[in-house]
């Protein structure tokens, strides 16, 4: 028994294995198949002819026919090759269509308007079945079936898809003639405007050699119509079905390898048609469900469902048992079969419910409408549109915007130098270019490096230009509502306490105070230890270590410990880097992935409430500590941390209630934040920039043994040369506001609602335009008065153009503080220690982060100046007054 596999994918497969370029597969089936490797003949209902070529490995004929010759003509070159056809009344005559050489006549009864169905039979080598037949749009497969004539024993293979109104059969395994066969396409252009064609591909003309209706060893029917036709046979409906016994269930017949093309029928109204494969084999329990059997037992009629279709297919070994069993078992049972056999009905069950609107959509458009060349053609077409769109809607030099991934490819590509490569792409772009992220990652707008947008969006025009939902709802669970999460009114109030504290001359006092003491008390005696073993260390963790403790102690009064005897792990300030890590990647993570995860509490997410809970229970507890001291002497005066002046300022404000616990949980952890790895990170930048300049280290330590007076020295040229290096490597690379409202920036660029301007300080301090020919040169001189002897003339620049800590009303609050740390830092390191950096580290790279960590830290070693140069009398010099 021929055995069918119908899979008319394979069909697009093979050409795009063949030829590995998916578009031209593509073309080559689209457009060169059909008109250059087809046998075909095209009948047209418009013209009520049929016209087409005849191809033969001898000959290549035209032919125009009308339907009777169509119907009678025989060619030689064709003999043999046979075409059926569907009569008017719907049945199916054999004999029509046929062009061989017997030339027969029109059956009686066969002057007929044109056919309303065509379909092709191919049968294998040797057997007299036919094994395949296709149907136009209007054909009902269940009907089509139940009209089959007698001899056409075996009626499985069809297909039809209703979009592109092709049919493939193909790949037929014929286990008689043990070959494959190719069969048949109905070129979709054709079918379009109202034409059928029955045609078969190039290359295989074996296929068909066989085919011949007029075979006598075949039985003709005994009269045209001796199959029910439509007016004598029962309609396709359900409510027809009571009139009919009940199928008989058979098992599977043994033997049988029914990997079948089947008939489909959709449930829904139009009567679409599909192809499926069946993948069922010789195993019987995976048979299709039998639905009906012959009586002998040697055929059986099988239904099954997958998503919205239902597929039923006959099959025997025997043809004459097929089409009995076709008569028995007219397939308009199907529906109420489906409804009385359990197995089917549960599927048929599953089947609504996966036949919601958007599954059987999902469904319906892959099955349907989903091809790899299509993919292939779609992705070219908009990768083309996306490039014109791109060239012709974007500055030149612009990054190229990708379709679906935006600007992402381009990132991935320059991970490794991003920040250059952005600082290109904007002087390329002329200083601004939009960006997009992927779809549905929710992030687009503009860079720009542009000192008149930068003041447009931080102080111009600040109202239109907040953090944004974007921003605060990555970082609420670390930061809550705290200074650097919080906008409008929220904001403002932090914002007056913040900097009346940190400005006021006590916290200041205090704040160089607890700057020196851990200098002297922790740093120099942990730099003099690791000096004196010869041990190389990363400074910019050391740093970092630094800066922690120094923001703890301002900000809480703690000592966080970081610096303590052998560096340990300090948990709190391990929780708050991976909090802090974490929140950031919520940046880069489509938000679809991260709430998800957040809402079943998986992966990253888990973790970050875990860090953040940390973070914040230590935050709770300082406070509840700091409120019970407070409760217990009744005063905070003893102490001046951020916590605790706010807290008692709060107690002696008689007309506010004070500052909640957790405004100042939010507020602390706030300034950590802002204030734990910036300093630190510029410091490392700093050390590593004197490395190489020696000529600026002894200028910078000439500078500190001069300001022997322990304080009102300010080491204007070591503020310079700290000034200098974060223009170059600013510890905030880049930071961005998102718009409420759309906007124009001054230099004509549109913002629309919700987009982000991010202004990248990064490229502002390697600006030409800006900073003169000698940008990318490390030369402090530049940030000195010349007239005054040297003094510091920083506070002349524009802060638009520097605009490292910000500008405008959201302008660093702790830029002071972070000054003297700096330079004591500085100062007493460089007083004391030449700082070597060690060779074979490579080029010392920046790391992707919104603090410019360098990527792989800094190993240096500390070597002992001969002569100790100690900075003023006794002391680290404070940091002057600059700002
Ligand atoms: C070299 C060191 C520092 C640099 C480069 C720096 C830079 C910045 C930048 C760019 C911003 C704006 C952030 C934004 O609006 O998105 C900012 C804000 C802020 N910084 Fe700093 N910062 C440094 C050190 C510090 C220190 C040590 C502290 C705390 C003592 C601190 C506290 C803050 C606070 C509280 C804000 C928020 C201001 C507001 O939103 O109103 N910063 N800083």
């Amino acid at each position: 028994m021929p055995v069918y596999r119908f899979s008319p994918r394979r069909f697009i497969r093979q050409p795009v294995s063949n030829h590995s370029c998916a578009l031209y597969a593509v073309l080559r089936l689209r457009f060169l198949a059909p008109s250059s490797g087809l046998n075909s003949i095209v009948w047209s209902r418009a013209k009520g002819r049929a016209e087409g070529k005849i191809k033969s490995p001898s000959e290549a004929r035209s032919l125009e026919l009308n339907e009777q010759e169509l119907i009678a003509h025989g060619s030689p070159s064709n003999e043999g090759k046979t075409y059926l056809a569907l009569n008017a009344r719907g049945n199916w005559q054999e004999g029509e269509g046929i062009l061989n050489s017997s030339s027969r006549s029109l059956p009686p009864g066969s002057t007929r308007k044109a056919p309303a169905r065509l379909s092709a039979g191919h049968k294998c080598s040797g057997s007299d079945h036919i094994s395949s037949f296709f149907l136009n749009s209007d054909a009902d497969p269940f009907e089509a079936i139940a009209s089959l004539p007698r001899r056409f024993g075996v009626a499985c293979g069809a297909g039809f898809s209703s979009h592109r109104r092709r049919l493939v059969l193909d790949d037929i395994d014929c286990p008689e003639s043990e070959s494959r066969h190719r069969t048949a396409v109905i070129s979709p252009a054709q079918c379009a405007h109202g034409h059928l064609a029955i045609s078969r591909p190039e290359g295989n003309p074996n296929d068909l050699t066989n085919i011949n209706a007029g075979d006598s060893s075949l039985p003709a029917p005994t009269r045209p119509g001796h199959f029910p036709n439509r007016s004598n046979r029962p309609r396709v409906r359900r409510a027809a079905a009571p009139h009919r016994p009940p199928p008989r269930a058979s098992p599977c017949i043994p033997g049988y390898v029914p990997r079948t093309a089947t008939l489909l029928r959709s449930h829904s109204d139009t009567r679409r048609c599909t192809y499926t494969e069946d993948r069922y084999t010789n195993h019987p329990q995976q048979c299709t469900t039998p639905a009906a059997a012959h009586p002998t037992g040697q055929a059986r009629a099988c239904i099954y469902t997958r998503g919205e279709l239902t597929a039923a297919c006959i099959i025997s070994t025997q043809p004459q048992l097929a089409s009995e069993l076709i008569h028995l078992w007219p397939v308009w049972h199907v529906d109420q079969i489906s409804s009385r056999t359990p197995a089917v009905a549960n599927r048929a069950s599953e089947n609504d419910m996966a036949s919601s609107p958007l599954v059987s959509a999902v469904v319906h458009l892959v099955t349907e409408y989903v091809r790899a060349s299509d993919m292939a053609i779609a992705a070219a077409v908009l990768f083309v549109c996306s490039a014109i769109r791109n060239r012709l809607t974007t500055p030149p030099g612009a990054p190229m915007m990708w379709p679906v991934v935006g600007i992402i490819p381009s990132l991935f590509a320059h991970l490794d130098d991003i920040y250059e490569w952005g600082t290109a792409a904007l002087a390329r772009a002329g200083g601004t270019f939009p960006y997009r992220g992927t779809w549905g990652g929710g992030s687009s707008g503009v860079v720009t490096s542009v000192p008149a947008n930068v003041e447009h969006v931080l102080k111009t025009n600040f109202g239109n230009y907040p953090k944004g939902p974007y921003y605060r709802e990555r970082f609420v669970e670390l930061l809550g509502h705290g200074i650097f999460n919080a906008d409008g009114d929220a904001w403002r109030a932090q914002r007056r306490a913040a900097t009346a504290e940190m400005h006021s001359a006590r916290f200041l006092e205090f704040s160089h105070g607890t700057i020196d003491a851990l200098v002297r008390g922790k740093l120099v005696p942990l730099l003099e230890k690791i000096s004196d073993k010869g041990e190389v260390v990363d400074l910019q963790d050391v740093l970092l270590r630094f800066t922690f403790d120094n923001i703890c102690a301002a900000a809480f009064g703690v000592d966080a410990g970081c610096l303590a005897e052998g560096l340990p792990d300090v948990p709190f300030a391990r929780a708050f880097e991976r909090a802090t890590e974490l929140s950031l990647a919520r940046f880069v993570t489509p938000p679809f992935v991260w709430k998800a995860k957040r809402l079943l509490g998986v992966g990253t997410e888990r973790e970050l409430v875990e860090a953040t809970r940390a973070v914040r229970g230590f935050a709770k507890r300082t406070v509840a500590e700091r409120r019970a001291e407070l409760r217990k002497t009744g005063t905070l005066a003893g102490r001046c941390d951020l916590l605790s002046r706010l807290m008692s300022s709060s107690s002696s404000s008689s007309d506010s209630g004070g500052y909640s616990d957790e405004f100042l949980r939010d507020f602390c952890i706030s300034f950590i934040l802002a204030g734990r790895d910036t300093s630190s990170v510029g410091l490392a930048w700093f050390f590593w920039l004197l490395a190489s300049h020696p000529d600026v280290e002894s200028r910078v330590l000439a500078d500190v043994l001069s300001s022997g007076d322990g304080g009102s020295s300010s080491m204007d040229y070591l503020h310079a040369a700290l000034t200098e290096s974060m223009r170059l490597y600013p510890p905030v690379p880049a930071d961005f506001k998102e718009a409420l409202e759309d906007d124009v920036l001054p230099d004509g660029t549109f913002v629309r609602a919700r987009q982000r301007v991010i202004y990248y300080a990064y490229a502002m301090g390697r600006d030409k335009s800006l900073w003169g020919p000698d940008c990318l040169e490390f030369r402090p001189e530049r940030w000195l008065n010349g007239k005054k002897s040297g003094a510091f003339a920083g506070g002349a620049e524009s802060p638009y153009k520097y605009v490292v800590f910000n500008a405008g009303p959201r302008l660093c609050v702790g830029k002071r503080f972070a000054y003297a740390q700096m330079k004591a830092v500085a100062a007493a390191v460089l007083g004391r220690f030449r700082v070597e950096v060690m060779p074979g580290q490579g080029k010392v790279k920046p790391k992707l982060n919104t603090t410019l960590y360098m990527r792989d830290g800094l190993m240096v070693r500390f070597a002992r100046r001969e002569q100790r140069h100690e900075p003023g009398h006794a002391d680290v010099p404070a940091a002057g007054g600059r700002s």
